[in-house]
């Protein structure tokens, strides 16, 4: 490591589904946020860290904002907020012209006086150069953005440009953790959220939101390189449960199967993986729930 090191922390931010998991994802090389089709699936802060020779950045993934009723995404939206207060600079990533809804989020980046990077995400999605501009024009006059970056997240386009200036806009510092550490989620949490990301895509409508997944137990044997888990799955009927185990228990193995191999290439290990699924009527609503699941007030 040399003397003259920069580093600071950024959060991404923006509506739920733009991309911003598969931006992480895509910053880091490295898959440690989970993403999917399906709106609102991170519920958690999580920090990627990318180091090197001479900067660290972390990256700070926020829950997608929006204006949810339960108490869920309320506590969703409020960690949201309190990490732009933390940060020295913001990725804001849309994918569609300026709404209500990124007028909701744009209102908080008011008085925080930090960079704001405007990225356009999915532009190969988008049919020609003027389609973009349009969507650019939406969003000038709405804030004083540091800068405008069209990309393709899950295609890694431009990204190298969003990150040039990231880090030019770092402060002069020591690095905050050590240089070979990803992420600050626990092996517990990555494993839980591989487990999530599963159910995410195998089921539809209510089931993946009622979901949460709590690991157990965790024995490693280091000798035969084997990890031992157990668990949880929490929904909040017990139809939910009956569509999770699907006909003949295929629902079930065929989730606990991929997460199993996603488990193995991540921690190099091999995974022996037990899913049990429990019915907690309502637990999106009950405060003593939401802690036991990891949903605290970070
Ligand atoms: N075509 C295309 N799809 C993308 C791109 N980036 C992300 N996606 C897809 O968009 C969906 C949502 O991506 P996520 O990364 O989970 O979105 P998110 O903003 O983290 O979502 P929340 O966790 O709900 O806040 C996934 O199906 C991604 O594969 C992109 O550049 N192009």
């Amino acid at each position: 490591m040399n003397n003259n090191t920069k580093s600071g922390f950024v959060a991404i931010v923006g509506r739920p589904n733009v991309g911003k998991s598969t931006l992480l994802n895509t910053l880091l090389k490295e898959k440690i946020a989970i993403t999917s089709p399906k709106p609102q699936t991170t519920r958690h802060r999580i920090s990627g860290i990318l180091t090197k020779d001479n900067y660290q950045i972390v990256f700070v993934d926020t829950p997608g904002m929006h204006k949810g009723k339960d108490l869920l995404n309320k506590r969703i939206d409020k960690v949201a907020v309190s990490t732009l207060k933390d940060v020295d600079s913001i990725i804001f990533v849309v994918d569609r012209k300026k709404g209500l809804a990124e007028e909701h989020v744009i209102n908080y980046f008011k008085g925080l006086n930090i960079p704001v990077y405007l990225v356009i995400n999915k532009i190969d999605l988008m049919k020609n150069k003027s389609e973009i501009d349009e969507f650019i024009i939406s969003y000038l006059g709405s804030y004083e953005f540091a800068g405008v970056y069209p990309i393709s997240a899950a295609n890694d386009e431009n990204i190298e440009f969003l990150l040039n200036d990231v880090v030019k806009s770092l402060s002069d510092g020591p690095f905050y953790y050590p240089v070979e550490m990803k992420t600050d989620q626990t092996n517990e949490k990555i494993m839980s959220e591989f487990i999530r990301e599963k159910i995410l895509y195998y089921t539809e409508e209510e089931v993946p939101h009622a979901t949460a997944v709590v690991i157990e137990s965790m024995d490693y044997n280091e000798e035969y390189k084997t990890v031992d888990v157990r668990a949880l799955i929490i929904v909040e009927r017990t139809s939910q449960k009956i569509i999770l185990i699907g006909k003949n228990g295929e629902k079930i193995k065929q989730i606990g199967t991929e997460a199993r191999l996603d488990i193995n290439k991540k921690f190099g290990f091999k995974a022996h993986l037990e899913l049990w699924i429990k019915v907690k009527k309502d637990w999106r609503n009950r405060p003593n729930e939401l802690l036991r699941y990891g949903f605290d007030n970070e």
